[in-house]
């Protein structure tokens, strides 16, 4: 039986402003992303890579085309209904993490499943365990004033990957770690995808794209040549200023 679709992206696209300011960020995308499978993304700066991911978040709507999330068309569903989509299966990993001051590691990871009717304490014990597998369990207690930017990251993943999301996405998720760490969440990322989430990973380090089952490489907001890419990313970057990682 072929796996399930968990994404899909139809002949999407998205334009920024308007008249003569407009932007084309994306030109009719196709992709499809199946359970347990890991896509990276990459491209140079401007071709797209983020929008992508938004897109595919329901973060942003889409110009033109549709986006499946779980079969479910995000162009077409209420607002309620892509809120709780989002909230249930989705785990995004934000650039600027998006973390609430307010709120301890810990209580910034369960709030997606405390807001999804969990009971606080099975929302603590699987923010625990997904801080564990990031590899701050004992920084739980600590708002983030007293986290480091890498430790903030890695609160942000746990955010993402806690309660088994059918969806990870994560935007460049690894800019403020060392290159060890990277590799352990590339390492957590890999887990979640063989457990049967799909993980869409937007990444400059070919050595992270390492870690996918697939790469899918943009320009001017088009994919271009995924096989290519997944035979070796490093050709593709070899002649784009500023991304050979
Ligand atoms: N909110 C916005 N308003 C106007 N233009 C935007 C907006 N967001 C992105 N763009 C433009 O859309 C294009 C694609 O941007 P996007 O951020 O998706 O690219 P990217 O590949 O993620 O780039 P980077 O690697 O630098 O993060 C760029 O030309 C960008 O300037």
């Amino acid at each position: 039986m072929p796996a399930r679709q968990i994404l899909e992206l139809s002949a999407v696209s998205k334009t920024y402003g308007e008249g003569s300011t407009t932007v084309a960020a994306l030109r009719a995308v196709d992709l499809v992303v199946h359970a347990g499978e890991f896509v990276a993304v990459m491209g140079p700066s401007g071709s797209g890579k983020s929008s992508l991911l938004a897109l595919a978040g329901g973060l942003d709507t889409a110009t033109g085309g549709e986006i499946y999330v779980r079969g479910a068309p995000l162009g077409r569903i209420t607002v309620a209904e892509k809120a709780r989509l989002r909230r249930r299966a989705v785990g995004y990993v934000f650039q600027d993490y998006n973390l609430i001051p307010s709120l301890n590691a810990a209580e910034n990871v369960a709030l997606p499943l405390e807001l999804d009717g969990a009971t606080p304490g099975k929302a603590h014990r699987q923010a625990k365990d997904a801080l564990r597998q990031v590899g701050i369990e004992d920084l739980a207690g600590r708002f983030l004033d007293e986290l480091s930017g890498g430790q903030q990251q890695r609160v942000a993943i746990a955010r993402a990957i806690v309660g088994e999301k059918a969806l990870i996405l994560a935007d460049e998720p690894t800019g403020a770690l060392d290159s060890v760490t990277g590799e352990e969440i590339m390492a957590v990322l890999r887990r979640r995808a063989d457990a049967g989430a799909g993980v869409v990973l937007v990444t400059h380090e070919a050595r992270h794209a390492g870690w996918a089952d697939r790469v899918v490489f943009l320009r001017d907001g088009r994919v271009v040549d995924q096989a290519q890419a997944e035979n070796d990313p490093h050709s593709l970057l070899a002649d784009v200023p500023g991304t050979a990682g």
